[in-house]
């Protein structure tokens, strides 16, 4: 697809070209459905063509966005975009077998960008508010790493083989997406040997930079389950 002339966002200190890598290379084995939950749909049209308009939102002014696909699926993508007649410039790339592996690829995709800020969000966020991706851009040109993070509203306790234990949930943080960073420093990370405690970027980051977090939103549920897709349905309708 062809890519418009990359805008970029300015403040009056700097211009920063803004980047985002949409992962959508897993298989959806908690979902159960026929097929990977990114491609089911919400309100009539696919979940992750839900994430990519908001991302394609012109006011965030991001100006390269890349999907990243199980390498098996790239041909359904296509069949949905020339189906419900998608017309957002995108790049696709083949993901791998974890989610780490998936963010991997999508920033080879970008590696002609030696510069700017890159937002690493979940394909299956399709409920994400221009705010608060705006927060993570503009909180990653700060602090060069952001994550949006929500408190937990339930309590929580800690299970161990003598029990559980209660929890100051107030210290705690449920962790979303974006996570947005300056992009040789997600590099930097993404060049380091994968571990199974990486799931999620700002993870990947911390051993080299403290991972501002920022406001996130209820509503930027996760689909995993088959109620997310209820509660989706109910929340778009708002
Ligand atoms: N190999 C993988 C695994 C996950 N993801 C993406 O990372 C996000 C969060 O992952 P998750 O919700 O766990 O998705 P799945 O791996 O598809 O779900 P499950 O774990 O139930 O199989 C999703 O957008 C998913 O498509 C990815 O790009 N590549
Ligand atoms: C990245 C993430 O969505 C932050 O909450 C989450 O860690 C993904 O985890 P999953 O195990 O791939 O569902």
């Amino acid at each position: 697809m062809a890519l418009p002339r990359p805008s970029v966002h300015s403040s009056a200190q700097s211009i920063t070209h803004r980047f985002a890598i949409l992962v959508a290379g897993g298989s959806g084995t908690r979902m159960g459905a026929d097929r990977p939950k990114q491609f089911l749909l919400l309100r009539g049209e696919p979940v992750l063509l839900h994430t990519l308009r908001r991302f394609a939102e012109p006011a965030l002014g991001v100006s390269d966005i890349v999907v990243v696909l199980p390498a098996d699926q790239l041909d359904t993508w296509q069949a949905l975009c020339a189906q419900f007649s998608v017309d957002i410039p995108h790049r696709l790339v083949a993901g791998g077998a974890t989610r780490w592996a998936s963010v991997k690829a999508g920033l080879a995709a970008l590696k002609a960008h030696t510069e700017g800020l890159v937002a690493v969000h979940d394909g299956v966020r399709p409920l994400v508010s221009r705010q608060v991706v705006e927060r993570t851009y503009a909180a990653a040109a700060t602090h060069a790493a952001a994550a949006a993070a929500v408190m937990p509203k339930d309590s929580v306790r800690l299970v161990s083989a003598h029990g559980s234990a209660a929890q100051n949930r107030s210290r705690l943080r449920l962790m979303q997406t974006p996570q947005t960073f300056e992009i040789d420093l997600l590099r930097r990370a993404y060049a380091m040997p994968e571990l199974a405690s990486f799931t999620d970027d700002a993870t990947v980051v911390d051993d080299l930079c403290r991972v501002q977090l920022v406001e996130g939103d209820y509503r930027n549920l996760k689909i995993t389950t088959p109620e997310d897709l209820v509660v989706a349905e109910a929340l778009l309708g708002q």
